[in-house]
């Protein structure tokens, strides 16, 4: 199943059990803009090479749309479509004052030379930079882009509008970022496994993790469970597993904690939730990130930077505070985890559309 259909499958499961009116349902569903664009650049060889980028901005109705820009081969319109829809429910369960949006590139970063990826990423915002601002559409890292992909985003946006630091999350501390948001995703996701474990009264000491994916997010949490007395027994990346061949079949998840986004099928889901594995969903469990993109924009509106410890304090604040919200949704429409939090975010969303009117 694609991730659009994925995706519109869950919201439409929450828009009933919230007994949402269908035509509330479908204005909330179709995207608020989708942006193609063509990204040609030379190469350092001197030949063109051709690239398409995407900007998907899904809802503005509880503020100014958010959400990464990705850089990977599999980039297509639905794919981000349903990630930017993602972004909108994450931001509303985060509660934050956001609504989502997300973008990719097409490409293959690890085929690109820096000054190609630069070369791209200034075309790229070249095209898109009159749709996006402070307070209309703010980009942040995602798979395959980092803080120097943002620092050349700001650079280009600015040779339009005038410096704007607020204009992109996730940029580098010398230009405005904010510290602890390289960390933030993983440290949310340590957050919110530390959560959901108390509820079945666990704790991360002595448990054992099999951690997808090891860049950004996947990297920082390992580093967080293992110094939490967490064993991690398996990670991998692009090119494979790394762990050794013995233990490799005993991996048996009793939790999955979804810190990238949309990592589990509906279908799998429904698998995994009938064998009793609790999963905790992507747009509460990666929202760490979002929540200090946010506190990086606040202090590049306020001037004043935070320090670290009050950005972590914070953000185990609005991380818990979340899980409980969640877990009150689950209570009330009796549903899971995944469903708590879409009609927790779906509800947001419906209340602040409903508030603003059409007109
Ligand atoms: N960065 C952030 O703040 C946030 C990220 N997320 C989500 O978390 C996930 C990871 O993002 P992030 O850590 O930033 O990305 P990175 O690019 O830093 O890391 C991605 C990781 O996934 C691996 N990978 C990529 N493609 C494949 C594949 N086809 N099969 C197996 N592994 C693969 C990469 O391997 P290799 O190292 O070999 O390239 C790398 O380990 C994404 O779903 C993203 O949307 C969610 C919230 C915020
Ligand atoms: O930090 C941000 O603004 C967005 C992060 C993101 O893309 C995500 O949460 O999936």
């Amino acid at each position: 199943m694609n991730a659009l259909t994925a995706t519109n499958r869950n919201f439409r499961y929450a828009a009933r059990i919230l007994g949402l009116d269908s035509k509330l349902e479908r204005s909330l569903l179709i995207p608020f803009r989708e942006i193609k664009v063509e990204c040609s650049i030379p190469k350092d060889d001197g030949s063109l090479a051709t690239f398409v980028g995407f900007r998907i901005q899904h809802d503005n109705a509880r503020g100014p749309m958010k959400g990464g820009i990705r850089y990977h081969p599999e980039v297509d319109p639905d794919e981000v479509n349903a990630l930017a829809q993602l972004m909108t429910w994450k931001t509303a369960v985060a509660a934050i004052p956001y609504g989502g949006a997300k973008g990719g590139i097409g490409c293959n970063p690890r085929e690109l030379s820096m000054s190609e990826l630069e070369r791209l990423t200034r075309v790229f915002t070249q095209k898109i930079h009159d749709l996006i601002g402070i307070h209309r559409d703010v980009p942040a890292p995602d798979m395959g882009t980092n803080s120097q992909t943002m620092a050349w985003i700001l650079d280009e946006y600015s040779k339009f509008h005038g410096h704007s630091p607020a204009v992109v999350t996730g940029k580098p501390i010398d230009l405005g970022g904010s510290l602890g948001r390289e960390a933030a995703t993983g440290l949310g996701v340590f957050f919110a496994t530390e959560a959901l474990l108390a509820e079945h009264g666990k704790s991360i000491s002595n448990m054992k993790f099999a951690i997808q994916g090891f860049g950004n997010v996947g990297s920082w949490a390992a580093k967080f469970f293992h110094e939490h007395g967490g064993k991690v027994v398996a990670v991998s990346d692009i090119t494979g597993g790394v762990l050794n061949k013995e233990n490799a079949a005993d991996v048996k998840a009793k939790f999955i904690i979804e810190a990238a986004n949309h990592p589990t099928d509906p279908e799998a889901d429904e698998i995994l939730s009938k064998k009793g594995v609790v999963i905790l969903p992507d747009i509460y469990a990666n929202s760490g990130g979002v929540t200090v993109s946010y506190f990086e924009w606040v202090q590049n509106i306020q001037g004043f930077m935070w320090e670290e410890e009050k950005v972590n304090h914070e953000l185990k604040r609005y991380m818990m505070s979340a899980f409980k919200d969640i877990k009150t949704m689950c209570q009330t429409h009796n549903c899971n985890l995944r469903m708590g939090a879409f009609t927790l975010g779906v509800n947001r969303v419906a209340q602040a559309t409903l508030l603003r009117g059409w007109e």
